[in-house]
């Protein structure tokens, strides 16, 4: 078994559909371990990977644990084997703890998000000379590689990564729900105001990547008297900007307590 998913939900659900739809590591070679078995069945019998159970564990070459933090002080005690490298991707969870928790130097930690079941996942990688050494590092570049684009960052900078990056799809969430319930409210069908703003997002994301400030669209888009710069006053003063800066600032501050509670 090349890889172990512990904790198959929403991420990693994201990470075992975009990594077999890229046939980085084919679906047989993966085994998924979650208490939610009924859900964890069906993953498996629609992905072809299989279910595993704990004494299982020993047989994977790298174990991916995708479960929420706080489980994790309780499951590190049968989660952890000779001879397996670890990837976590738990918000905050800092690397010397999962070496203290997991008894081995192989952890590499990573935060990517839900866009790796797109093959648009951001992911920061991030782990210590033993897991660059057992190959542990380049295997979780070529995993994250696979569904999108892998980042080396310092782990001091991890927690700022998730509160931006891995918490990101949640904000921009709320923006399409927020532009479309205006544009509801101004008379648009529901059904037509949630696709245009859906679709406002991903042409945007487009447009911005080929300029090299943000700012550069948003002058193109508003011209002089015109209806946008109207709309931006009003983001203005509702603070949109501050909102958006505050978010990522809680979010961070939120991981490195995560982080804490874990220790
Ligand atoms: N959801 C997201 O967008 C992202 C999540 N993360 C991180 O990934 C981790 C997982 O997040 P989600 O998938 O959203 O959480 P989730 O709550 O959807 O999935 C956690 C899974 O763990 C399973 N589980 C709980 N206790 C267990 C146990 N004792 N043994 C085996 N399985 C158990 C649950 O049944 C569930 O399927 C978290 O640490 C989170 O910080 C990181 C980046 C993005
Ligand atoms: O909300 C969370 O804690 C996780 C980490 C980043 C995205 N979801």
């Amino acid at each position: 078994m090349k890889l172990a998913i512990v904790g198959v939900g929403k991420l990693g659900l994201a990470l075992l559909e975009g990594v077999t739809a890229r046939g980085v590591i084919p679906a047989g070679e993966i085994g998924l371990l979650d208490a939610h078995s009924a859900r964890v069945e069906e993953i498996a019998a629609r992905t072809g990977a299989r279910v595993i159970g704990r004494s299982q564990l020993a047989g994977a070459q790298r174990v991916l644990v995708s479960l929420q933090p706080r489980v994790f002080p309780e499951v590190s005690e049968w989660l952890a084997q000779e001879n397996v490298g670890y990837i976590s991707t738990m918000a905050g969870v800092s690397i010397s703890t999962l070496v203290r928790r997991l008894g081995t130097q192989r952890v590499v930690r990573v935060m990517p998000n839900l866009a790796a079941t797109i093959g648009r996942s951001q992911t920061a990688i991030t782990g210590p000379k033993e897991a660059q050494d057992a190959g542990d590092l380049a295997f979780a570049h070529t995993l994250f590689g696979a569904v999108g684009d892998a980042y080396d960052l310092p782990e001091h900078l991890f927690n700022a990564f998730t509160g931006m990056s891995a918490s990101g799809p949640a904000y921009a969430a709320v923006v399409a729900e927020a532009l479309a319930d205006g544009g509801v409210r101004m008379g648009l069908p529901r059904a037509l105001a949630n696709e245009l703003a859906a679709k406002l997002l991903v042409a945007s994301g487009e447009l911005l990547q080929r300029r090299a400030h943000p700012a550069m669209l948003k002058d193109e888009v508003a011209s002089p008297g015109g209806t946008t710069i109207a709309g931006l006053a009003a983001l203005e003063n509702a603070g949109v900007r501050g909102g958006l800066i505050q978010a990522v600032i809680e979010a961070t501050r939120r991981g490195t307590e995560l982080g804490r509670d874990q220790e």
